[in-house]
C-alpha cells in the first residue's frame, strides 16, 4: 500500500502540490489526471524523490521515503516516462537488465526474467532481446521501456504520460497490454495522463488534479456519475459522459433471457460499443456470445438505464 500524507512542494513560496493525501492499494493502476500544470508530474516525482516535498510524507508499504536512501528507493520504483529513454548502444536485454545487474541478481535469473518480459509483452524473445533500439518500431520501444522498469518487480511502477508519443491506434494497444500486463503481474501502477479517456480506461482509481489540489479521488464510475467540482464535470466532458460511463461496463454484466435477432456481440464487449451497433443495424437488442456459446441478450432499454447519470 502506499500512503500519501499531506504532501506538498512550493516553488518562491507558491504550492505546484497542495497537502495532497491519497491510499493507493497495492496491484491497482492509478491514475493522476489534470490540466497542464496542475501538479501532476510534481506529486509523482515525490513518490520516488527525484523532487523532494517541501512537506508531508510518503509510506511504501508502511515504511517512510525517507527512511531509504535515494538509490535504493528507486530501484524498488520503477519510473517509466514519455518516450522510452532507452541506452541506444545497449541491446534490449542488457537495456531490461540494468536494475536487476545493479541489484547483483545472477545472470540466469536476469536472462530468465528478460525473456519472461518480453514474451509479456508479445515480444518473441529470440528475435528481439539481442537488437538494438534504433532496430524497433515506436511502439515495441515503449513496451521495451515499460518492461525495463519493470524488471526488478519494483514496489511500485511510476509512468509519466508514458503513452504521449504513440499514434491513437497503437496508444490503445498499448493500455490494453499494460492493464494485461498489470494483472498477469499483480503490478502497483501510478500513472499520470492529461486525458481522461486514458484515465477511464486504465484506473481502477483516478486522482483528478487542480491547480496543486486534488479535487476528486474514486473509481471512474464515481468521477463520472458524481463528479466533485465545475473542473471535474468538465474534464469528464459533460454530455459525453454518459458515453463514458458505458465504456466502463461490459455487456455481460447486462445479460437478460431471452432472443435476439441478428450478429451477436462478444460478453465481453462494452455498452458503449453495443449501443453503437444497435444505433447502426437498428435492433433494440443483441445476442450475447461467450466461448462460442448464448448467454442471452443486451437490450437497448438496459443500456438506457445504465447511461442515466442521475
Ligand atoms: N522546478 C520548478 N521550479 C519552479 N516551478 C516549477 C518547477 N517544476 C514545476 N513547477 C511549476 O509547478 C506547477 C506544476 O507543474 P507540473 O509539471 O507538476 O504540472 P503537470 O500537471 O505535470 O503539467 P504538464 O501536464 O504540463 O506536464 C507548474 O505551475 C510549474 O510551472
Amino acid at each position: 500500500m502506499i500512503e500519501i500524507d499531506k504532501i506538498s512542494k512550493l516553488y518562491d513560496g507558491v504550492a505546484a502540490v497542495d497537502e495532497v493525501s491519497m491510499t493507493v492499494d497495492t496491484a491497482t493502476i492509478t491514475v493522476i489526471v489534470g490540466t497542464s500544470g496542475s501538479g501532476k508530474t510534481t506529486l509523482l516525482r515525490m513518490i520516488n524523490r527525484l523532487v523532494e516535498p517541501t512537506s508531508g510524507e510518503v509510506r511504501i508499504n508502511g515504511k517512510s521515503t525517507h527512511s531509504v536512501s535515494k538509490t535504493d528507493l528507486r530501484r524498488r520504483i520503477g519510473y517509466a516516462i514519455q518516450g522510452h529513454g532507452l541506452f541506444p548502444h545497449y541491446t534490449v536485454a542488457r537495456n531490461i537488465a540494468i536494475v536487476p545487474t545493479l541489484l547483483g541478481w545472477s545472470s540466469e535469473k536476469i536472462a530468465d526474467r528478460v525473456d519472461e518480459l518480453l514474451s509479456l509483452f508479445a515480444l518473441e524473445p529470440d528475435q528481439y532481446r539481442d537488437r538494438f533500439p534504433a532496430e524497433l518500431s515506436g511502439g515495441q520501444l515503449q513496451r521495451v521501456g515499460v518492461a525495463r522498469a519493470l524488471a526488478s518487480r519494483p514496489d511500485l511502477l511510476l509512468m509519466d504520460e508514458p503513452f504521449g508519443a504513440l499514434d491513437p491506434i497503437i496508444r490503445a494497444q498499448a493500455q490494453i497490454d499494460l492493464r494485461r500486463i498489470q494483472q498477469a503481474l499483480g503490478s502497483t501502477i501510478m500513472l499520470v495522463t492529461h486525458d481522461m479517456e486514458e484515465a477511464m480506461q486504465l484506473g481502477d482509481r483516478v486522482a483528478v488534479m487542480d491547480q496543486g489540489r486534488l479535487v476528486q479521488y474514486g473509481t471512474p464510475a464515481e468521477i463520472i456519475q458524481k463528479p466533485a467540482t465545475e473542473f471535474v464535470v468538465n474534464m469528464v466532458g459533460g454530455v459525453d459522459r454518459s458515453l463514458r460511463l458505458l465504456s466502463l461496463f461490459p455487456v455481460s454484466d447486462f445479460v437478460e433471457e431471452g432472443s435476439a435477432e441478428g450478429e451477436s456481440v462478444e460478453a465481453n464487449t462494452s455498452l458503449r460499443d453495443a449501443l453503437s451497433i444497435c444505433l447502426w443495424t437498428g435492433r433494440d437488442a443483441l445476442p450475447v456470445v461467450q466461448d462460442g456459446s448464448l448467454l442471452g441478450r443486451v437490450t437497448l432499454d438496459a443500456i438506457r438505464k445504465r447511461a442515466a447519470i442521475s
